[in-house]
């Protein structure tokens, strides 16, 4: 506090009451590794955030619902190779139950769902703002946890749902001065995938597999995905043909190479038409490569990504219509997204569109001597049943202090409470901005 402490009387000497513990060596007081402390400053920030957050899924009708960070492992284990799963942040508790910190929330939201039953109507449009954990081997000092905003609409098998979740990221983006010039979407379907598979008559239950390996088309070398297709049962001919159809750049030239028989190209048709008419067509493209890495989705995906490409994807979402049955439950067809709290505020730091979110009080109360600490505390609590944000001062300071705390906390105005003008029922005031003094009668006092 060596603010608030300048000298000005200060703490009175040593702490007067004895140690209540033994003394613990100095401990470490930084946040584990990979996790972040959030002081007033950045705390903020992230409510900001989480407003506006809240705000878009006011805006487009979601409910919001929230889940148990620690979930039963059983709920992640999903054999396509996933990143997600390689880095697990599981352990056995003391029920010797395998347990892990969710990486994500969607199987939770399939578990709920499931859960609920009939019970619940559909469609259901629930939204969560939850802390997802991963551990990864600090190699890379990465973070090890994040906060994810998820939009879910399920029981839609349309595709004006995942026109409707796009239109929400887009809403939210504008909201922050985000524009199509600085984000846009990278769009396609995995029917894409599933159609040329189905060609050579490759088996569903290797489809998931296959997405993950070729969702790492970016990351490793083309060589090493044909070996990890080839390994996963993919023959040779069906490899040079699932990565042919991810160059192709248009929906004219997939449906000459696709045919028009099959969805993908309709289910994309569908949601070019459907921007345009929602007003966000300069934001999206199509572009076949795009996979995601998670081993459900069935349909449409499609993440946000900054244009100048400095950054890692902002969001990412899309179609996960057999994600419940994996869980033992029916299917309900659904759709949503992940919104990660680090990149974009990356982004907002690059575009210098970081809002300033100074601490505002709009009173600081204090007692110009230890007498009037109790009415001080009674104009402290008038104000605040007001609905005026008080800080009140708790020691005897000296008026250098008190101007040097307002200051510090941006308070609008300083209420002096005084021994003459608390006999007339009244309080001096200054307006810190303008330097104006006056006094008024406490009843008065708005
Ligand atoms: O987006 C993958 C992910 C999952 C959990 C935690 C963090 Br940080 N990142």
């Amino acid at each position: 506090n060596s603010s608030d402490n300048d000298g000005g009387g200060g703490r009175s000497g040593a702490l007067s009451s004895p140690p209540v513990m033994e003394v613990l060596e100095k401990i470490d007081v930084n946040p584990p590794k990979g996790t972040r402390d959030f002081p007033p400053e950045e705390m903020r920030l992230r409510n900001w955030l989480f407003h506006n957050f809240r705000e878009v899924s006011r805006l487009f009708g979601f409910e919001e619902v929230d889940y148990p960070v620690l979930e039963s492992e059983a709920l992640f284990i999903r054999k396509a190779g996933e990143e997600i799963r390689d880095q697990l942040y599981s352990f056995e508790d003391r029920g010797n139950r395998r347990v892990a910190l969710r990486p994500e929330l969607t199987p939770s939201l399939a578990r709920l769902v499931i859960q609920k039953g009939k019970s619940v109507s559909l469609p259901l449009k629930w939204f969560a703002i939850g802390q997802c954990w991963r551990y990864e081997r600090m190699t890379r000092g990465r973070r090890r946890e994040h906060y994810q905003w998820n939009m879910d609409i399920i029981g839609v098998p349309e595709v004006t749902a995942e026109a409707e979740l796009i239109s929400s990221i887009v809403t939210f983006l504008k909201r922050l001065g985000i524009t199509a010039s600085d984000v846009g979407f990278k769009v396609s379907s995995r029917k894409v995938l599933q159609e040329v598979l189905r060609r050579y008559s490759i088996p569903d239950n290797l489809f998931g597999q296959v997405c993950i390996i070729i969702d790492k088309i970016e990351k490793i070398p083309q060589d090493e995905i044909k070996r990890e297709l080839n390994s996963a049962g993919i023959a040779e001919d069906a490899v040079f043909d699932l990565l042919q159809i991810l160059s192709v750049k248009s929906l004219d030239k997939l449906e000459e190479v696709l045919g028009s028989a099959g969805d993908a190209v309709a289910d994309l048709k569908q949601l070019f038409s459907l921007a345009e008419k929602f007003g966000y067509s300069e934001w999206i493209q199509f572009d076949a490569s795009i996979v995601r890495g998670l081993a459900y989705y069935t349909g449409i995906v499609f993440e946000g990504f900054d244009r100048e490409g400095k950054l890692r994807a902002i969001c990412g979402g899309g179609r996960y219509d057999r994600l419940l049955s994996t869980f033992g439950g029916n299917d309900i067809p659904a759709c949503g997204f992940g919104f990660g709290d680090a990149v974009i505020v990356e982004l907002l730091k690059e575009k210098g569109l970081l809002p300033d979110l100074s601490l505002q009080v709009q009173n600081i109360v204090c007692p110009l001597d230890q007498e009037l600490q109790g009415a001080a505390a009674t104009v402290a609590t008038i104000l605040r049943q007001k609905g005026q944000s008080v800080d009140l001062v708790l020691q005897n300071k000296p008026l250098k202090w008190v101007f040097k705390r307002a200051a510090r906390i941006n308070a609008g105005r300083l209420i002096l409470v005084g021994n003459s003008e608390w006999q007339r029922g009244m309080v001096g005031v200054k307006i810190l901005s303008t330097g104006e003094q006056y006094e008024i009668k406490l009843n008065d006092l708005d």
